[in-house]
């Protein structure tokens, strides 16, 4: 199968500076720090030094430095043991509020926490409000803040005190035995505490035809896939009764013509106040005691209602719709830990009451994983607090804390932004932006042509850049890249049958040859690129 995109216009959308812009005007003008775009330049591991006297911990034990056991053999000349070069202080899985604030912790009390920060397995690094727009009750944010850009500010800071980031998902643990053992795609790594923090995923409704429409009309998050041209000017549905369909029902009202929020009891679950906008909002219809039964479809195989029951009287009908988005909870992502860790029996992980412990000495827990009744990301942020402070007691008073001292300066060096490349088209830089320039690469780049779709209230997109950015450089002047905006560009967008973002597509001597929806492993991505360059 392949597709082409419609060409031959928008050139005079090249403005007279832009066309003269060389490559040096336009690293000059490079943000001066946007770390979705920044090479983490302090990620190698530093071997532990000896603390002299006071140690620059700012937490609860620098006053009590005796308690801080440093290994002797161990300074600044001498190398390591190798058991101390091996194991590390503390893992943190998942990179929501919980995992970040543990990290900042954890990095500030100079313990080098590694973190997993996933990539697809329990949802997106950033965690849950990577798919969200608007945050209104963090606290210090008066004027609010959107989800991704909390999270990346939350990541930075965890960054800046010296927390090792990677952004892989953990596929096995092993807390049997001390030192633990945590192992992701990419790396083994021993260590003496892990901090579990990898949050809950949105659960579905096990459709008959939900694998069909998925991302085919069936989307978790309308925050990502709101403002794509499938579901833009058209009638869509939201199940679920809670804050999180009440959020998108609201949310979906930008971009939709009408909305129907189908909730199976007879009354919501959402906040008073989400209730309230729900209910005042004349483009939203609630449907009580309605239970979604399938997706149906028109003769050309796309969605165009949904098969409805009401629960009372098991009447059934379809709801002419063409998108059907899903706001009905999660589930805690506990499954690493099953026959390791005590859970409870909807898989929460159990802490005892008021900490972060587990079951497990030196396993601890933070955030949604173990906490089925507040869920918020402020709860979240002050459980992954208390975990990191635990974990310090807990290593200290094992003699098994190391500290490292964080270094004065850190060199990072700064890939190419988009704005590189936004400003003026040169066919012999590798990356590009908008459609002016997807429309002259089709038509003149003899290169594999890698496009990436994207919305700016988009958390998986954010995800996906620098990941993508960083296998484009792999094969710089083999591939060109161009980043399209869907609200920038909506009409390229419609003319490639973009349908959510993020998006991938691949072209090539002016047909497409691959369509890659969603974020897919660093590999998939590399080994498609290999074998068409
Ligand atoms: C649409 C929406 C809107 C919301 N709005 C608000 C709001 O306005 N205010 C508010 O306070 N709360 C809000 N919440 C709730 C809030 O987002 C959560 O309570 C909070 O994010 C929980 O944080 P967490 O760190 O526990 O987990 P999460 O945010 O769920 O993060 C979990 C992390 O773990 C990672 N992970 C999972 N499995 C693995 C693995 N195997 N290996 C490595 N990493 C892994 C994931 O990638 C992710 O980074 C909202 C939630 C949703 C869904």
């Amino acid at each position: 199968m392949s597709a082409k995109i419609g060409v031959g216009v928008g050139i005079g959308t090249l403005t007279q500076r832009a066309a003269m812009a060389t490559p040096s005007t336009l690293s000059n003008a490079l943000p001066a720090s946007n770390s979705f775009f920044l090479l983490r330049g302090g990620l190698t591991r530093r071997r532990p030094v000896r603390v002299d006297s006071v140690a620059r911990t700012p937490l609860a034990f620098t006053a009590c430095s005796s308690s801080i056991r440093v290994r002797a053999s161990v300074s600044s000349e001498e190398p390591p043991s190798s058991s101390a070069q091996d194991v590390e202080n503390l893992v943190i899985i998942g990179s929501g509020p919980a995992g970040y604030t543990a990290a900042i912790y954890a990095a500030r009390a100079n313990l080098k926490p590694i973190v997993f920060e996933g990539y697809q397995v329990g949802g997106v690094p950033g965690g849950q409000l990577m798919t969200t727009t608007e945050v209104e009750n963090f606290p210090g944010f008066p004027d609010g803040i959107t989800g991704p850009d909390l999270m990346d500010r939350m990541r930075r800071q965890a960054e800046r005190w010296g927390a090792e980031l990677f952004q892989e998902d953990v596929e096995f643990i092993n807390v049997k035995n001390n030192p633990f053992t945590v192992q992701s795609s990419e790396r083994k790594v021993k260590c003496h505490s892990v901090i579990v923090a990898t949050g809950a995923t949105a659960k579905k409704l096990s459709l008959p035809r939900e694998d069909e429409f998925w991302s085919r009309g069936i989307s978790a998050c309308a925050i990502c896939d709101g403002a794509s041209p499938l579901f833009k000017g058209q009638v869509l549905a939201v199940v679920g009764g809670g804050d999180t369909a009440t959020e998108e029902a609201l949310y979906l009202t930008k971009y939709a013509r009408h909305v129907h929020l189908l909730v199976r009891r007879d009354q919501l679950r959402a906040s008073r106040a989400m209730q309230d906008r729900v209910c005042n909002n004349p483009n939203i219809t609630l449907h009580f005691n309605t239970e979604t039964v399938d997706v149906v479809s028109n003769t050309k195989g796309q969605m165009s209602g949904i098969l409805v029951r009401k629960v009372d009287t098991g009447e059934e009908s379809v709801l002419e719709v063409k998108g059907l988005f899903y706001g009905i909870g999660h589930s805690p992502n506990s499954q690493l830990l099953e026959g390791q860790v005590e859970l409870d029996s909807s898989g929460y992980v159990l802490v005892e009451e008021g900490s972060a412990k587990t079951s497990v000495k030196g396993v601890f827990a933070a955030g949604d994983v173990q906490d089925h009744e507040w869920r918020q990301a402020v709860t979240a942020a002050g459980s992954g607090c208390i975990a990191a402070l635990s974990v310090e007691r807990y290593l200290a008073s094992n003699n098994l804390l190391v500290e490292f001292h964080q270094p004065q300066t850190e060199e990072v060096k700064k890939e190419p932004t988009h704005r590189d490349v936004h400003e003026g088209f040169d066919i012999t830089l590798t990356k590009h932006k908008g459609q002016y320039a997807l429309r002259k690469l089709y038509h003149e780049s003899p290169r594999l042509i890698c496009v990436l779709y994207t919305a700016p209230t988009c958390g998986p997109c954010r995800t996906l850049k620098p990941i993508l950015s960083k296998v484009i450089d792999e094969f710089d002047q083999n591939v060109h890249f161009v980043e399209i905006d869907i609200e920038e560009d909506p009409e390229i967008a419609e003319a490639a049958g973009i349908m959510g973002t993020p998006c991938v597509q691949f072209f090539k001597n002016k047909e497409m040859i691959r369509n890659v929806s969603g974020v897919k492993m660093k590999k998939e991505y590399r080994e498609f690129i290999l074998e068409n360059k």
